[in-house]
């Protein structure tokens, strides 16, 4: 759940009834008309699988009525048909001849409850019970809470379509709000096998479990049912708790995020904890926490790094286990801060706050920040809040496999100019990635531009390959390097702060460090970061398995070292490098596979391990059942087994202790 997958349009890319993935149809597709007695209108047909690189995507066929909703086959739109779609159809037709667009999946999900709001009483009961926050949202004090306006705007533009396109919806305006803010509050983002989001999923049982930092169930959502998974033992009784927000965020980041999109404020122990875990700093001996950056502190102050007496007086030992730090608090708070102005400088640059109008406006700003950040001259304090717009955006790279496809979702957002045009699936990449294999030819290294930015990676992509193969230092790759910097900086810088802050660095120590540099000089990490990048927001890729760290930190002190300008490094091949790109840990994707195809054809050999996506382990499906109660007892019960070993893939601080 995030307030910024509220309203993607997913039906190109997957089957509405099924959630399989699939293309739109060619426009010029055959069309094969078929009605039946129930005026099923269906158009196209079934085409050959479309195989592009080694991935097969069926196309998929669209409803002629509405030309709005796509299936993956006659049975799945059948299916639809008889339970939603017919009474649907010429809505969404119309909704599509007056806006010229589409509706949003949002809108047709909201539609769609409406439609069994109104047939189904035991549905009407069960909406009725849940939280819709009206009444927040109709206090004259809360509309002029700013974080709260993306999702005020987004409702209301729902209800003005509505209306204007039915005049049955005209009528029962308040309905149709309460609807839309219980959608907002309890719709839960679904993803797909490669962890793509592919829509919006609202099940009246599911929106009962309320929310933890540290979650005991994870939703997955498998062939279109949601199941549930334990992440920690759970003793029947316990409260079930999923998380709402990307718990890796640093705490300021979450809580304000829930109090955006669902109007609460977190008392979770990490929200409570005045130690930041995301902004720790950690001794790497004995994992005690030395300090932890706080970013409701002044941007600019030295102070922002908070001594929690973790480090001993010289600033450097750890009061524990007197295991010396690689740098002195000084130093990484230092370092820290000149992350976060490069932070700062970048979003000026892209305008991010373009897309946010209201943090430009002053009145609003001044609300948001409330008594908190009274320290704050307007300047600062809106330099503050784009800062934590990226840091929204970027800090979710690592780690997390269950972000990378919402970090697709912000990468289009937020470097294209408007995101439509640019199509960042994983086949788009594939298509440009074959495309500039042919411009390669002409050498052209492209400067990042925003609506280029998939190109971009591509193209790294492909000189990484090229590198790759060859064994001698390549010149044109250092003269290019302030590209390749710069194409990255966004996202890496963002990384790099994080990862220092926390375990990363700490990781190291002082005898560990001229390993280190040599070993950092002896890698080509311009390209190793590109390809890096290029893995995670396929969003298929774990990170690593053997040289995780390792390799974690050679990016982060390339990055540092750049920031704090230190000497420029060479970029020199090395054959650890090959070694270092076949540990990496494939989750199945057929980037993975184009990439070992290309490296084999150069005659390189790679020996990838294969990971499946966690599956099995204590799954269980959500039945429906009169009484919340139920629900949960009955899941809570079953769950009390302990979570098994296939949670190894899950995230490091899902996993149970
Ligand atoms: C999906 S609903 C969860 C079910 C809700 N508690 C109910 O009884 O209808 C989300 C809403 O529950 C409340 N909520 C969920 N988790 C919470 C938490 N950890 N602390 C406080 N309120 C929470 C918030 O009001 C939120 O908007």
């Amino acid at each position: 759940m995030n307030k910024s997958d509220l309203s993607p349009d997913y039906r190109a890319t997957c089957c509405f009834r099924c959630f399989k993935p699939g293309t739109l149809p060619a426009r010029n597709s055959n069309v094969n008309d078929i009605k039946t007695g129930q005026n099923c209108h269906l158009e196209g047909v079934m085409s050959k699988n479309l195989s592009t690189n080694g991935v097969d995507i069926k196309k998929l066929l669209r409803c002629s009525g509405c030309r709005v909703v796509n299936y993956c086959s006659l049975s799945c739109q059948l299916q639809d048909w008889n339970e939603f779609h017919s009474k649907e159809c010429t809505y969404l037709k119309d909704y599509l001849k007056k806006y010229a667009m589409v509706p949003s999946t949002t809108e047709v999900l909201v539609n769609r409850i409406l439609l069994k709001y109104k047939s189904n009483s035991l549905f009407k009961l069960q909406i009725d019970m849940l939280t819709s926050h009206l009444e927040v949202l109709e206090d004259e004090v809360y509309r002029g809470h700013v974080e709260h306006l993306e999702v005020l705007e987004q409702g209301q533009h729902i209800l003005e379509r509505f209306s204007n396109v039915s005049s049955e919806y005209a009528e029962d305006l308040m309905l149709l709000k309460r609807l839309v803010l219980t959608v907002f509050v309890n719709s839960t983002v679904m993803y797909n096998e490669f962890l793509e989001p592919n829509g919006l999923m609202f099940d009246s049982f599911f929106a009962l479990i309320n929310h933890s930092c540290e979650p005991n169930i994870l939703a997955i959502f498998q062939d279109g049912k949601l199941t549930l998974k334990s992440v920690l033992d759970i003793k029947p009784g316990t409260e079930l708790t999923t998380n709402y927000e990307f718990t890796n965020l640093p705490t300021a980041v979450r809580k304000l995020n829930l109090q955006s999109r669902f109007f609460f404020e977190c008392q979770c122990p990490l929200c409570l904890n005045p130690i930041d875990r995301m902004l720790a700093v950690k001794c790497a001996g004995c994992g005690t926490i030395a300090g932890s950056f706080d970013l409701t502190e002044k941007i600019g102050s030295r102070n922002q790094l908070k001594m929690i007496g973790g480090f001993r007086k010289d600033g450097r030992t750890c009061f524990k286990c007197s295991r010396e730090f690689p740098e002195t608090f000084d130093n990484i708070s230092t370092m820290f801060q000149n992350c976060l102005s490069t932070f700062i400088k970048d979003a000026q640059t892209y305008q991010v706050a373009n897309r946010r109008r209201f943090v430009d406006d002053e009145e609003h700003l001044i609300k948001l920040l409330g008594c908190n950040f009274k320290v704050l001259d307007l300047a600062t304090a809106i330099k503050y809040i784009k800062m934590i717009q990226l840091l929204q955006q970027c800090a979710m790279i690592p780690s997390n496999f269950y972000l990378k496809s919402h970090l697709l979702n912000l990468v289009i957002d937020y470097f294209s100019e408007s995101a439509d045009q640019i199509t960042f699936t994983r086949l788009s990449l594939l298509e440009s990635f074959n495309e500039l294999q042919n411009e390669k030819e002409n050498s052209v290294i492209r400067v990042f531009q925003k609506t280029h930015v998939l190109k971009s990676i591509a193209l790294n992509l492909l000189n990484l390959t090229e590198w790759l193969s060859k064994s001698s230092n390549q010149p044109k790759y250092q003269e290019s390097y302030d590209e390749w910097f710069h194409l990255e900086s966004q996202a890496i810088v963002a990384l790099s702060s994080f990862y220092f802050s926390l375990q990363g660095f700490a990781q190291v120590s002082s005898q560990q460090s001229e390993v280190f540099k040599q070993h950092f000089e002896d890698m080509a990490l311009a390209g190793f970061t590109s390809s890096v990048l290029v893995l995670e927001l396929l969003g298929s890729t774990s990170w690593f398995v053997e040289s995780y760290s390792n390799l974690k930190f050679q990016l982060i002190l390339q990055k540092l070292s750049l920031l704090l300008k230190l000497p420029q490094l060479s970029l020199k091949f090395s054959t650890q490098y090959y070694n270092d790109i076949s540990n990496i840990n494939i989750v199945g994707s057929n980037l993975s596979k184009r990439i070992i195809q290309f490296l084999r054809h150069k005659n390189i050999s790679v020996t990838p391990q294969i990971v499946q996506t966690p599956t099995e382990t204590s799954q269980f499906e959500i039945i429906e059942s009169d009484h919340p109660g139920w629900l949960r007892q009955e899941v809570a019960d079953r769950l009390s087994t302990p979570a098994g070993s296939s949670y190894a893939l899950l995230p490091q601080y899902l996993r149970p202790s």
